[in-house]
């Protein structure tokens, strides 16, 4: 079984704490996409759900099934969010932002009642940071902003290099919102929660990649089947 059987298992799961009327987030990322496609198939099928998405491209993903979609302006409460991770713990803490969508996933998860976390069971691991941290930040003093970021995850007792992020062809990458990106590679974060208040306060950055407190449930996909980590309901 490829790693991609496995993100569509999960998300095929996923899909069954979906329930008509239900307001739906829709994440980012390869693992989201299995997810917005087999919606598409239920919603094709006559399932009735308003969803918004996590980023343009799903956005787009969704216009294209003709899955219903609104705005967090139009729908501020959703009912449930399912989205990808990068990096998750047993304590449902994720690193997020590989797809550079981290700054509308977290406001949409925020805004919703319930974030499930879909993803092969490659990425749950004991302690994070082994997957680069993105942290968006406004283009405008980078340096300076750079600099104060390093001060910040040095306070909360982590280290390493700050790498700004770039395209496949060289260009820097700006995200959605027009921010850039940099990814801390930091090998293991001791502290998350100590880490993101410090990043929190630093002026520049606009998100970062933890996500503490707003996932409910994980469902991962492995050869021996799924694992469900959190409250199933
Ligand atoms: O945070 C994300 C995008 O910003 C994605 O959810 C994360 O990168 C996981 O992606 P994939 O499912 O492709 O592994």
């Amino acid at each position: 079984m490829t790693a991609d059987d496995l993100k569509k298992q999960a998300a095929a799961r996923a899909l069954e704490l979906v329930q008509p009327g239900m307001r739906l987030g829709l994440g980012t990322g390869s693992t989201a996409k299995h997810f917005v496609d087999l919606l598409g198939e239920r919603v094709a099928a006559g399932l009735d759900v308003i969803c918004v998405a996590t980023s343009e491209a799903t956005q787009a993903q969704a216009l294209s099934l003709a899955i219903p979609m609104s705005t967090l302006d139009e729908t501020p409460e959703l009912d449930l969010t399912v989205d990808g991770a990068d990096e998750l713990d047993s304590a449902l803490r994720l690193i997020k932002g590989g797809g550079a969508a981290l700054l509308r996933e977290k406001i949409v998860a925020a805004a919703s009642r319930r974030m499930v976390v879909i993803a092969d069971d490659g990425k749950l691991v004991g302690k994070l940071g082994r997957f680069p941290l993105p942290i968006e930040v406004v283009p405008f003093g980078l340096e300076v902003t750079r600099r104060a970021v390093a001060k910040a995850i040095a306070e909360a007792g982590a280290a390493g290099e700050l790498t700004l992020r770039k395209r496949p062809d060289g260009e820097v990458l700006v995200t959605d919102g027009g921010h850039y990106i940099l990814d801390a590679h930091l090998g293991t974060i001791d502290h998350p929660e100590a880490l993101a208040q410090a990043l929190n306060i630093v002026p520049g950055v606009v998100e970062h990649g933890l996500f503490i407190g707003l996932a409910a449930m994980a469902i991962l996909a492995g050869a021996g089947g799924l694992t469900i980590l959190g409250a199933a309901e």
